[in-house]
């Protein structure tokens, strides 16, 4: 293996760290402690690990955290009236919704009903359009700020870097590239009618999967030295692992990618863990923003 593997696990716990230093100087100089509220509806077991993770992180960074659980049947507008509620709560300063929801809910619609300076996923529509302008007030989407982070970590300025983002998804392909192109990247979204994937993942020194396709991108579509941002996280079965055991995989093969990749994100311990990270750093900005503090 050549490639350096960049230790999502270890800069999320950086970044966590900080999150509570600001949280602390918040709480002394304002006395105002920062809230976040998520909401889950349904059972489904992923979603409710991602959950759990957050409220235990929000707590440990020492911000309120309020959960709520609804049933899988409950009626969108029951949903709607909770984060109605939220919205008006004076102690939640940001306000999440776990995605997927049950078939039978509008996420648009759900998410749309987010008061966008509470949107601490930046996933209302508001802050899609301040990041399209690139305001510096948009509220960004957490997986791509996460990759951003490590982006700029790994290269430093990524002024005239050529980036391929695979997969269009408004919660990750498309605001990574925004994000990519805010940065002075030079941006190209592909996606599954792009005519030849190869060619385009071959011309580009940073390369975001994020496609949902286990192990799509093998390590021969690299350029030599690219940096690869892994998205995706996809369970496939392992028998080698016991009878019915799964293993979780990204949708770049990492080990043909870290033979060819100047650096590399493994899955797991890659973008995931700066997922939640970022959640937290949003919430406080949200706070500050939203009691105009500086910090
Ligand atoms: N409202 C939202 N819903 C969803 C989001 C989101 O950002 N906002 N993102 C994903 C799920 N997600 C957070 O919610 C998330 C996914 C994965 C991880 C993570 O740390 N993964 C670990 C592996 C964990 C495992 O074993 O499954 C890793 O990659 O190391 C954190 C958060 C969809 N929904």
């Amino acid at each position: 293996m050549t490639a350096r593997i960049i230790d999502g696990k270890a800069f999320a716990e950086k970044v966590r760290a900080h999150v509570a230093e600001d949280v602390l100087a918040v709480k002394s100089k304002y006395g105002i402690t920062p809230g976040l509220a998520v909401v889950i509806v349904g059972e489904d077991p992923a979603s409710q690990v991602y959950v759990r993770s957050k409220v235990k992180q929000t707590a440990e960074a020492g911000m309120n955290s309020f959960h709520f659980e609804m049933p899988s049947d409950t009626p969108e507008a029951a949903l709607i009236a909770k984060v109605q509620e939220l919205n008006a709560d004076p102690r939640v300063n940001g306000i999440l919704v776990q995605l997927p929801l049950p078939k039978h809910m509008n996420e648009a619609t759900v998410i749309e009903t987010i008061v966008p300076e509470k949107d601490v996923d930046g996933f209302h529509v508001i802050n899609t359009g301040l990041l399209a302008i690139g305001d510096k007030k948009a509220m960004v989407p957490c997986t791509p700020l996460g990759c951003l982070m490590m982006l700029q970590e790994t290269l430093g300025d990524l002024s005239g870097k050529k980036a391929v983002v695979v997969g269009r998804s408004n919660i990750v392909g498309k605001p990574m590239a925004q994000l990519l192109l805010n940065a002075n990247c030079t941006v190209t979204i592909a996606h599954s009618r792009t005519a030849d994937l190869k060619a385009e993942v071959m011309a580009a020194d940073i390369v975001v999967a994020a496609v949902g396709r286990p192990e799509m991108v093998p390590g021969s579509w690299l350029k030599k030295g690219a940096t690869v941002i892994d998205v995706g996280i996809n369970r496939i079965p392992a028998p080698e692992l016991g009878e019915g055991k799964n293993r979780l995989v990204g949708d770049v093969d990492f080990a043909s990618a870290a033979e060819v990749a100047g650096a590399i994100t493994p899955v797991p311990g890659g973008v995931g863990p700066m997922t939640i990270a970022c959640l937290l750093r949003n919430t406080v900005t949200a706070t500050c923003r939203q009691n105009r503090i500086d910090l």
